[in-house]
C-alpha cells in the first residue's frame, strides 16, 4: 500500500476495530485528535493478523502506529500472560530511542484502570498489565539485574537494544523467560537493525522466537530493496507494505521577468514543512560558516534549539570545547556521542530537552549519529550537518529531528569542493536540498563574477575573495588550544578521527580523502601542527604555518596529568640515552669484527705466498737434479750452472727472510719490496 499525502488520516473513531476506552483516553490526553496517515493505514492491519513493513517520513507518528496495536492485542488476549511469559518485544538500535519508546508504553500502562481487590487483603493498586521492561546498557542495571527485575515484577512487553535483549533471552534469562506466547515483534529503525553491525544479534534473537507471531518493520528509510531482502531472514509472511510519501508544491519559473509559469507537485521523502539548504565553502571555512548559519537562524527564524552533527565522537568532544569561545556567551552547549558513559548520555539528553532555550540564550546539542534516528525532541528548530554522514540514510534521519508532527523546521549541510555532487545523490532519493550562498562576513559581499568556464556556458559563478575571518578564527582557536595541552591532544585525535571517518564514507565516489583539502581541514580545526599520517604525506602545504610552540614546556593544566607527562618525558629521555649507548656499543663491536676479519685476510695471503715459494723451490730442485744428471763429465756448461746457482741463492735468501718475517723481525712490506721482481 502506498499513500502519498500530507493530510491527517482521520479520526480515531474511524478505525475498523474501536480502541479500548482507556487507550483512547491516553491518546486524547496527548492532544492527538486525528490519526496521522501512517497510523491510519498501519494500526488496522497490525491489530489484525498482518505482518507490516512500514516506511514513513521522520516525525510522522510511527511509534504510536506500533504501540497501540501491541497494547490492543495484549488486552484482547483470551488468556492473560503468566508471570514469566512475554507478549511483545520491541528492538531499537540505540538506548536513547529504546528509552523513548519505553516511556510511551509506560504512559499508556500507567493510565490503565486498576483492578478491584478480589479479596480484602490483596493490593487494590495491582495493575492488570505490568510495567514494560527496558533493557539497555546502563550503570544502574546489569544483565543479571534485568532478569531479577523480570522475575520479581514480570513484564509482558520488553523494549531494548539488540545486545541487551539477546543477553536477556539467550543468556542470563534463557531458562526463566518464556517466549512461547510472544505475539508481536517490532524492529524500530529496521533498516539500521538489519545492517551488518546488528544483523547477527538480531538474527539470533529472531531464531529464538516462535514463528507464530506478527512482525513489524518500521523506518523512515525502509526502501523497497531493504524490505525485500529482509523478508525471508526476518520471517515475515505475506506482509503488507505501507509507504507514506509526502507531496510538495513546486513553482516552475521561466515566464517573462522570471515569473512562475506553472505549479507542479513533487514527491519527497522528507516532511512537508522541512526546508533543507546547503552551503558550499572551502574546508578551512566550515567553522566560520557554522557560526554564521547559527546567527542567521536565530535572526531569521527565531531558532533557539539546534542540533549540530559531526563525523565522530572525538570531533564532538573537541568542538564542544572550541565553540564555547566562538559562540555568543549565553549559548548553552551539550555533547552526545556513543563513547560517553550511558548515564552521561541520559543526563545530557534530559538537560538539552529541558534547557530554557531562547533566542538570546540558545541551546545547541553537538552530536554524532547516535542522535540521528528516532529521537523525538519537538522543540528543535534547526539541524546543521557540519559533516555529511558516512551512512547516506542518516542524512534524512538527522534532518528529521526537526519539523516533526507537522511543525516547520530548517536543516543545513556544509559541503566542500566536489562534495557538491552529494546534492544530486540526495535528489535521486527524493530529498530536495536547495543552495544558499556562502555566508559572507558582516560587511563583505559575495561578488558574482563569470568564471572562464561559465562564460562559455553563459552562467555565472560566485568568486569570493578569501574570507578574512578564517585566519581570525584560526588564531582564536589556537589561543584556546595553547591554554592546555589536553585540548591540543583532543584536536589531534579529532582531526585523525575525522580523516579516518571520511575514508569510510559509503558514498565513496563523492567523499574521497584524496580530493579533500586536508590542510584546509587542519586550519578549520585550528591545529598547532600537522599530525604524521600517510594521508598528509604528499599533500601540498600551501600557506600552512605551524604555530610557534615550545613543545617541551607546553603543559597540561591538570596537575596530575602534567606530572605524569614530566615523568614520562624523563623516562623517555632515559630510554633514548640507553638506546644511543646500545647503538654505540654495537658500532664498536662491528668495527672490531671487521678488524679481525682483515687480519685473517693478511695471514691467508702470507700463507699462499709461502706455499707458492715452496712449490717453486721444489720445482727448481727437481730440474736441478735433472740437469745434474744430464751434465757432461767435465763441466762444458759452466755458465748455466752459474745462473741456476744464482736462482738458488735468491730462493734461499727469500726463505730466510720469510722465516724472519714470521718471527716478526721483518715486515711483510719489506719482504714484498725485496722480492717485487722475483718472477
Ligand atoms: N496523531 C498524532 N497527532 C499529532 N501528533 C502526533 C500523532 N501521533 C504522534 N504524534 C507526535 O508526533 C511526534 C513524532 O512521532 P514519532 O516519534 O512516533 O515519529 P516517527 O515517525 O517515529 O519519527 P522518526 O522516524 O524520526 O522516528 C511525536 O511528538 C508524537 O507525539
Amino acid at each position: 500500500m502506498a499513500l502519498t499525502t500530507n493530510a491527517f488520516g482521520g479520526s480515531w473513531s474511524t478505525l475498523p476495530t474501536s480502541l479500548t476506552p482507556w487507550i483512547l483516553d491516553v491518546i486524547q490526553s496527548m492532544g492527538h485528535t486525528q490519526m496521522t496517515p501512517v497510523q491510519a493505514s498501519t494500526i488496522p492491519l497490525f491489530m489484525q493478523h498482518k505482518d507490516v513493513v512500514v516506511e514513513a517520513v521522520t516525525g510522522s507518528g510511527k511509534t504510536l502506529a506500533f504501540v497501540i496495536p501491541i497494547l490492543e492485542r495484549l488486552i484482547r488476549r483470551e488468556r492473560k500472560l503468566r508471570k514469566h511469559e512475554l507478549g511483545a518485544l520491541i528492538i531499537s538500535p540505540t538506548r536513547e530511542l529504546a528509552t523513548q519508546i519505553h516511556s510511551v508504553f509506560s504512559l499508556f500502562l500507567s493510565a490503565q484502570p486498576r483492578t478491584e481487590p478480589a479479596e480484602l487483603d490483596s493490593d487494590p493498586l495491582d495493575p492488570e498489565y505490568p510495567d514494560p521492561l527496558l533493557l539497555i546498557s546502563s550503570t544502574k542495571s546489569s544483565p543479571a539485574q534485568d532478569v531479577q527485575r523480570f522475575t520479581s515484577t514480570g513484564a509482558d512487553i520488553i523494549i531494548g537494544t539488540p545486545g541487551r535483549v539477546e543477553e536477556f533471552l539467550l543468556g542470563k534469562g534463557k531458562t526463566i523467560v518464556n517466549v512461547k506466547e510472544l505475539e508481536v515483534l517490532v524492529l524500530d529503525e529496521a533498516d539500521r537493525l538489519l545492517d551488518l553491525g546488528f544483523q547477527a544479534a538480531v538474527t539470533r534473537i529472531i531464531t529464538h522466537l516462535p514463528k507464530q507471531r506478527r512482525t513489524g518493520l518500521f523506518s523512515a528509510t525502509m526502501t523497497d530493496a531493504d524490505a525485500l531482502s529482509e523478508l525471508v531472514r526476518v520471517g515475515l509472511r505475506n506482509p503488507a507494505r505501507i509507504v507514506v510519501k509526502v507531496q510538495a508544491k513546486k513553482l516552475k519559473f521561466g515566464g517573462a521577468a522570471g515569473t512562475a509559469v506553472r505549479e507542479t507537485v513533487e514527491e519527497r521523502r522528507i516532511p512537508a514543512n522541512l526546508k533543507i539548504h546547503y552551503v558550499v565553502c572551502h574546508a578551512s571555512e566550515k567553522l566560520v560558516q557554522l557560526t554564521r548559519i547559527i546567527s542567521s537562524e536565530i535572526t531569521e527564524h527565531s531558532s533557539s534549539r539546534f542540533i549540530v552533527y559531526f563525523a565522530t565522537g572525538a570531533c564532538v568532544d573537541y568542538f564542544y570545547r572550541i565553540l564555547q569561545d566562538l559562540l555568543p556567551p549565553r549559548t548553552s552547549l551539550f555533547s552526545l556521542h556513543g563513547n560517553l558513559p550511558p548515564s552521561a548520555r541520559t543526563r545530557t539528553l534530559a538537560a538539552f530537552s529541558d534547557a530554557p532555550a531562547t533566542v538570546a540564550s540558545p541551546a545547541i546539542l553537538l552530536a554524532t549519529d547516535v542522535a540521528a534516528r528516532g529521537l523525538d525532541l519537538p522543540s528543535v528548530n534547526t539541524i546543521i550537518q557540519f559533516d555529511p554522514p558516512s551512512d547516506p540514510k542518516a542524512f534524512s534521519h538527522r534532518c528529521g529531528r526537526t519539523a516533526r508532527a507537522g511543525r516547520s523546521g530548517q536543516a543545513w549541510v556544509l559541503l566542500v569542493g566536489r562534495e557538491k555532487s552529494y546534492i544530486e545523490f540526495l535528489a535521486i532519493r527524493k530529498i530536495p536540498v536547495s543552495e544558499r550562498p556562502y555566508f559572507a562576513a558582516a560587511g563583505d559581499q559575495v561578488m558574482l563574477v563569470p568564471s572562464a568556464r561559465d562564460e562559455l556556458e553563459g552562467e555565472e559563478e560566485p568568486v569570493r575573495p578569501d574570507d578574512p575571518e578564517v585566519s581570525v578564527f584560526l588564531d582564536r582557536i589556537r589561543k584556546t588550544v595553547l591554554t592546555d595541552r589536553a585540548i591540543h591532544d583532543q584536536a589531534m585525535t579529532a582531526f585523525v578521527s575525522f580523516v579516518r571517518a571520511y575514508s569510510k564514507h559509503e558514498a565513496s565516489y563523492i567523499f574521497r580523502v584524496k580530493d579533500l583539502d586536508l590542510i584546509g581541514v587542519a586550519k578549520s580545526f585550528g591545529l598547532l601542527r600537522l599530525p604524521h599520517m600517510p594521508e598528509l604525506r604528499d599533500m601540498p602545504r600551501g600557506n600552512w604555518e605551524e604555530a610557534a610552540v615550545e613543545w617541551n614546556a607546553f603543559a597540561y593544566t591538570d596537575k596530575a596529568q602534567e606530572a605524569k607527562r614530566l615523568v614520562a618525558g624523563k623516562a623517555a629521555a632515559t630510554v633514548l640515552d640507553a638506546e644511543r649507548e646500545k647503538r654505540r656499543a654495537a658500532r664498536a663491536e662491528k668495527q672490531k669484527a671487521n678488524g679481525a676479519w682483515s687480519d685473517k685476510v693478511v695471514k691467508k695471503e702470507e700463507k699462499e705466498k709461502r706455499k707458492d715459494w715452496k712449490d717453486r723451490k721444489r720445482k727448481w730442485l727437481k730440474t736441478q737434479t735433472q740437469v745434474e744428471a744430464a751434465k757432461p763429465e767435465h763441466g762444458e756448461h759452466g755458465d748455466e750452472v752459474g745462473d741456476d746457482h744464482d736462482d738458488w741463492e735468491e730462493l734461499a735468501r727469500e726463505e730466510r727472510m720469510a722465516k724472519k718475517m714470521r718471527k716478526g723481525d721483518f715486515s711483510q712490506k719489506a719482504f714484498d719490496a725485496e722480492f717485487a721482481n722475483f718472477d
